[in-house]
């Protein structure tokens, strides 16, 4: 079986790929680093280690790349042949590479009548959705009908920590031991993907909010909370008892949400959270606040981890959040000089405002109590 996976880095390697080797495919990584893709192709095999007392090593076989830079022909090959397409790239990528996607599926149409589903694995909500959007806008009305039946995009879950590091074995990649991932199968076409590791669900959205509200949203607290605190890791932010509070005082607001809104049992999802709290602060990861905290215009985006849990907060259980809109606040602070958005959204609030930057970012109502709330929560910090 031949696993096609656009993105070789730290999820790519260190996560998907890990679990596509043990269910037997042979993995064709997509990427535009010619250095990790050239020492894939030197190797055909890379580590895996788990960062846990024990340092737990497994070596990943059956492994190429192609540079879609140089050698788009190849990746529109690799896709005609492929059993399953993954993605790992970061949810602003996936646009781009929607076009050598559809390339890829008409050169498929012509060889075979085989269906093929594409996943995203990206933290995000609709990933696979949103790939499908844009590669369908790339086809004609006869290409989108004719595709519709054969290609399946199921959205998913991913849930792993693999913190960017500088290793002496380029290749190799440290991560945390606990995984999830969760597929949804209605939307599969054809036999599910066998992929020991894959979680298949019948409805995806509480497992996506459960865990983009909980581990992604206290994973950007501990990291803008940090950053402001100035801590350089993660872990040292967990460490420091504010900031522990503030992190444990929002997921007990997005818990609050999610536990009426989906039914989870509330004592289960505290212990939810104490794990995730636990997660965060294993020493035997060294993750940098400013990796957590990238492209905070993202992660202030209407649907993403910040405020999709203050809006629903605020409609569910009828109050402001206070951590929440702390959080928010500390996002708007983020001015770490290298990262592009975050320089941004510096200039917005000097140049537009506060209200109206958070407005633009949010697309929350200037006049709304959240955004009142934020304000005061700003001036506050
Ligand atoms: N690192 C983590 O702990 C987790 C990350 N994720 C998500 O997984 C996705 C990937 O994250 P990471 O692996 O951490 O990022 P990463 O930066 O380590 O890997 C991304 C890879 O995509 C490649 N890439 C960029 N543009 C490309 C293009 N046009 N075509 C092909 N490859 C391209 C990069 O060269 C890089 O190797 C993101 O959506 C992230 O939110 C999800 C769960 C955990
Ligand atoms: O990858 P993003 O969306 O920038 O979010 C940052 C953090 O969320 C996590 O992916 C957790 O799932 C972290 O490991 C991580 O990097």
């Amino acid at each position: 079986m031949l696993a096609v996976h656009f993105g070789a880095g730290n999820i790519g390697r260190g996560f998907i790929g890990n679990l596509l080797y043990h269910s037997k495919y042979e993995t064709c990584f997509v990427d535009v680093n010619s250095e990790i893709v050239n020492l894939l192709n030197e190797k055909n095999e890379y580590r895996v280690v788990l960062a846990e007392p024990t340092q737990e090593e497994v070596t990943i076989k059956n492994v190429r790349a192609i540079n879609s830079a140089s050698n788009p022909e190849q990746v529109i090959a690799a896709i005609a042949e492929a059993d399953l397409v993954t993605t790992a790239i970061g949810p602003n990528i996936l646009p781009l590479i929607a076009g050598l996607i559809a390339d890829g599926l008409r050169k498929r149409v012509e060889q075979t009548d085989k269906p093929l589903n594409i996943i995203a694995c990206e933290n995000m909500i609709g990933g696979s959705s949103l790939l499908k959007e844009k590669i369908f806008e790339k086809l004609t009305a006869d290409e989108q009908s004719q595709f519709e039946g054969r290609f399946g995009f199921p959205d998913s879950a991913v849930d792993r920590i693999v913190p960017n590091q500088v290793n002496v074995d380029k290749l190799m990649v440290k991560v945390e031991p606990f995984y999830e991932w969760v597929v949804e199968e209605p939307k599969i076409i054809g036999e599910k993907p066998p992929v020991k590791g894959i979680t298949y669900v019948q409805e995806l959205v509480p497992y996506i909010e459960r865990k983009l509200f909980t581990v992604n949203t206290g994973h950007a607290l501990a990291a803008y909370f940090g950053y402001y605190f100035g801590m350089d890791t993660i872990n040292h932010a967990m460490e420091n008892k504010q900031i522990l509070e503030l992190v444990e005082g929002a997921l007990k607001e997005s818990g609050a949400f999610l536990v009426e809104k989906y039914g989870f049992n509330e004592e289960e999802h505290n212990k939810y959270i104490q794990k995730i709290i636990g997660r965060f602060s294993n020493s035997y990861i060294v993750d940098e606040v400013t990796r957590v905290a990238r492209s905070p215009i993202r992660k202030l985006g209407p649907n993403d981890r910040l405020v999709s849990p203050a809006r629903q907060y605020q409609e569910i259980v009828g109050k402001n959040p206070e951590y929440l809109l702390k959080g928010i606040a500390a996002a708007l602070m983020y001015g770490f000089q290298g990262d592009e958005e975050a320089v941004q959204v510096q200039a917005a609030i000097n140049e537009q405002g506060l209200e109206t930057t958070i407005e633009k970012l949010t697309q929350l109502d200037g006049t709304s109590s959240l955004v009142k709330g934020i304000i005061e929560q700003y001036h506050q910090l």
